[in-house]
């Protein structure tokens, strides 16, 4: 796990340097993708790395996972509310639309929390910008895989350091970096709205993505439920479509 570790660390330092930036940053959750990425970054560039943390209907002195994190690595960072800017876009947004008429509310939820995702990755890189740092990314092989990530929200960044990392390796690099007992031992969650859970919304469980990741054989159904969401996402993955010339 070490020697992962120190490739990882090399990679990033080595994309930094090829950026020509100074350094590196990532929005602090206090779930586990964003942890090792936290532990990471701190490694490759111990002065020049930063957290950012960034809760929704929440203080910063809530997120307790999250500082933990950040203090248990070492690392440098700012906390920014954000539930002012998410509340007036949304009542904006919300306002006009009542207003024509047009407004649906079945589809409300998940508009919000893309959202929440898309005003973070528009901080991180308002913040990347002040320091000349690059936005490292935290999405896993399952995740990108199922295309579960905000498109251009938490999917928007400049590096996707494990992004080749089932969530069981994650956990495993998680664990050999030393990261805090409750953050390793936390149901994984977009933490988007009230009670969410990646593995209830998705209806499937890591274990089963990386299982299939694998190549190991899954339930039937399960099988093809990873097959259509891969294939659903499938423009998640790719630069926006233009014309064939
Ligand atoms: N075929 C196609 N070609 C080009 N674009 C296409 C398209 N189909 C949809 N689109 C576009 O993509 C949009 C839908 O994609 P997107 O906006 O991403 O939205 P969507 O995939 O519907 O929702 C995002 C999912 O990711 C989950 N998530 C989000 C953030 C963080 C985490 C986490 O684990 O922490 C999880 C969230 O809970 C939700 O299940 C459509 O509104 C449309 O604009
Ligand atoms: N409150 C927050 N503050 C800062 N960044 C956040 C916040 N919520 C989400 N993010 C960013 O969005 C990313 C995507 O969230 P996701 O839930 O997939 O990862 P995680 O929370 O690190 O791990 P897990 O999937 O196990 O919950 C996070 O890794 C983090 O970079
Ligand atoms: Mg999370």
């Amino acid at each position: 796990m070490e020697k992962q570790v120190e490739q990882l660390t090399k990679w990033l330092q080595s994309k930094v340097k090829e950026a020509g930036a100074d350094g590196a940053l990532v929005g602090v959750s206090g779930g586990i993708d964003s942890a090792v990425v936290s532990f990471l970054i701190k490694r490759a560039f111990p002065e020049q790395s930063l957290g950012v943390l960034m809760p929704i209907n929440k203080k910063v002195e809530d997120q307790s996972d999250a500082l933990a994190v950040v203090e248990k690595a070492g690392l440098d960072y700012i906390g920014i509310e954000l539930t002012k800017p998410y509340k007036e876009t949304f009542s904006a947004v919300k306002d006009s639309l009542v207003e024509k008429g047009d407004w649906n509310d079945s589809k409300s939820q998940l508009g919000g929390a893309n959202l929440q995702a898309r005003l973070r990755m528009s901080t991180l890189y308002t913040v990347a910008n002040n320091y000349n740092y690059l936005v490292i990314g935290t999405d896993n092989a399952a995740e990108d895989y199922t295309g579960y990530f905000t498109k251009y929200g938490d999917g928007g960044v400049d590096l996707v350091p494990l992004i080749h990392m089932r969530k069981e390796q994650v956990r495993q690099m998680g664990e050999a970096l030393g990261i805090p007992d409750s953050v390793l031992h936390k149901q994984p969650s977009a933490e988007l709205w009230e009670g969410q859970s990646d593995e209830e919304e998705l209806g499937l469980s890591y274990d089963t993505i990386d299982a299939f990741l694998k190549g190991e054989q899954v339930d039937t159904e399960d099988e093809k439920k990873l097959k259509e969401l891969h294939s659903k996402t499938e423009h998640k993955r790719q630069v926006p479509a233009g014309p064939d010339l």
